[in-house]
């Protein structure tokens, strides 16, 4: 549907995220936490497992971490904060219900500021909560599994007023949702691991008209699907509502494969959670004083780094799109930096801070190299820049290769590419040389291009001729013969006046 049908309308969106929190241990539990590739129902204890008799224990790491994100996210922290028993049955909690903060989140009354837009985004409250296990179903062998491995791992669920007015907003937002957490260590936010995934909650209305009804769709996790859902919502919204019928509300699901949303179940049919305080765990009681101090230890925040650099590096030509890429916060190249290939995920900042190495180098050559090469490599490769096998100091030696002049820019990118599909710690200059991409003395330009010319008289006469396109066929072979580290450019130039005086 055009943009222009919705023309009118008004869009709004609210946003529930969850995300882990980076603790070794369980939420109420001394159980280690799981990667995706740790072994299923390796990592549980008999409270995971809801085992009668056993009782919840509170991870003070968890709740550090829960302060710090809200600290981050200009949270008032609440003194008193209590656990509430959230009712549901299904297989992957193994106990009935979900520990929560229902009735007095750690939490309230925040907002998060994005970086690019400078929209302040109201963050309702924080709340600590358990995740649930996973059920794991092997349709063809009619068998399913609970792996009770993610059973208990702290969440953080941060919610935001209905404030978000566009699909690029709400991706914004969580891209400098994910940035903070990071920032803080309160979470990794990886959505492609399903360790940060997002409810989001969108309406419709006329201009001018109170706030639609919304359709929830849960458990959104990557950026792209949050624009496809959104997009794809508010037109089916918007074509209810104007051929005379009205939006239910609704929990949706999302498919990735269709592109569209579905309906899960209708506002009716919502169970009843029969939420109950925890009668196993107290008041959790934060004071003024572990308010202060863990404030004061904050690190700088993913708004203050930005303007950082902007204010460092915007004067000797990086862009703002560039700082942006770099922190993970550019929301138009979505497919690239999409998930796995963040930038984020791996401090590209101080990578790229060790590489201009205080001004040794140029920064727009290091970002040039960084975002337009080396991201590319390693999204080719779908690796996470935070695995990258290239260290800083290798990619600023290839930098000064290419900036002294001693290897060429195409030859600049195929050594990188070398780096990085076979990381090893020869120094740079070494790998150049053995992969012949650094002229070897005598060897030189207008030699190789001599040779090409006498190699093929067929072309010469050619372009005696008056077929002056032939050049192209011996710029190939010059091309070819040097593995492409010749500077194409000035190749040409030398076969030309050869060419011309022979
Ligand atoms: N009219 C609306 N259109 C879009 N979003 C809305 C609207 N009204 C509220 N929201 C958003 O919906 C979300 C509601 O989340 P909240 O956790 O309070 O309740 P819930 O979805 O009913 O409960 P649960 O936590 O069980 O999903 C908030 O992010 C809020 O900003
Ligand atoms: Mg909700
Ligand atoms: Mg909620």
């Amino acid at each position: 549907m055009s943009r222009l049908f919705r023309d009118g309308w008004h869009i709004v969106l609210g946003i529930e995220t969850h995300a882990q929190i980076n603790s070794t241990q369980k939420l109420f539990s001394s159980a280690p936490t799981s990667l995706l590739a740790h072994d299923s129902n390796t990592r549980f204890n008999a409270f995971d497992a809801a085992f009668p008799g056993t009782l919840p224990l509170l991870n003070p790491k968890c709740v550090l971490l829960a302060l710090r994100a809200s600290l981050a996210l200009n949270c008032r922290i609440q003194n008193r904060s209590t656990f509430d028993r959230k009712h549901y049955f299904y297989p992957d909690l193994p106990v009935g219900y979900q520990i929560t903060q229902h009735y007095a989140p750690i939490a309230k009354d925040g907002y998060l500021e994005l970086p690019v837009s400078k929209k302040r985004v109201r963050i309702q409250q924080v709340q600590m909560e358990q995740d649930t296990a996973k059920s794991i179903s092997e349709p063809r062998a009619h068998k399913s599994h609970i792996d009770l491995n993610r059973s208990g791992t702290g969440l953080l669920e941060i919610v935001t007023e209905p404030d978000l007015q566009s699909p690029e907003e709400a991706s914004e937002y969580v891209r400098a949702l994910q940035a903070t957490l990071r920032a803080v260590g309160a979470s990794d936010g990886n959505m492609e691991s399903g360790s940060m995934r997002c409810d989001v909650n969108v309406s419709v209305n006329r201009s001018g008209d109170p706030f639609g009804t919304r359709c929830e769709i849960k458990n959104v996790n990557s950026f792209r699907y949050i624009v496809g859902a959104i997009n794809f919502e508010v037109d089916r919204q918007i074509a209810l509502i104007s051929s005379g019928q009205a939006v239910e509300q609704e929990t949706r699901g999302f498919d990735h494969y269709k592109w569209e949303t579905f309906k899960l179940r209708s506002k009716e049919d919502a169970p009843d959670y029969r939420y109950m305080p925890d009668p196993n765990l107290g008041v959790l009681t934060i004071s003024q004083s572990e308010i202060t101090n863990i404030r004061d230890r904050l690190p700088p925040l993913p708004d203050a780094i930005r303007s950082r650099l902007l204010d460092r590096y915007e004067s000797q030509g990086v862009s703002v799109n560039d700082v942006d890429i770099l922190m993970g916060l550019d929301t138009t190249r979505l497919v690239p930096f999409d998930g796995e290939h963040s930038t984020q995920d791996m401090g590209a900042v101080d990578y790229f801070e060790q590489v201009v190495d205080n001004g040794r180098r140029s920064a727009k050559a290091v970002s040039n190299w960084m975002l337009n090469n080396l991201l590319g490599q390693l999204s080719a490769h779908s690796m996470e820049f935070s695995s990258t096998r290239v260290p800083p100091e290798q990619l600023g030696a290839l930098v000064d290769l290419v900036t002294s002049n001693t290897i060429t820019t195409a030859s600049g990118k195929l050594l990188l590419r070398h780096l990085v599909a076979h990381p090893s710690s020869a120094s740079v200059e070494q790998v150049a040389r053995s992969l012949k991409l650094v002229e070897d003395q005598g060897d030189d330009l207008s030699a190789i291009c001599q040779r090409v010319v006498e190699a093929m008289p067929k072309e010469v006469a050619s372009f005696k001729s008056g077929n002056e396109n032939v050049v192209n066929r011996l710029l190939g072979k010059v091309m070819k013969d040097t593995r492409g580290r010749a500077d194409a450019h000035a190749a040409k130039t030398t076969l030309l006046s050869l060419l011309k005086s022979y």
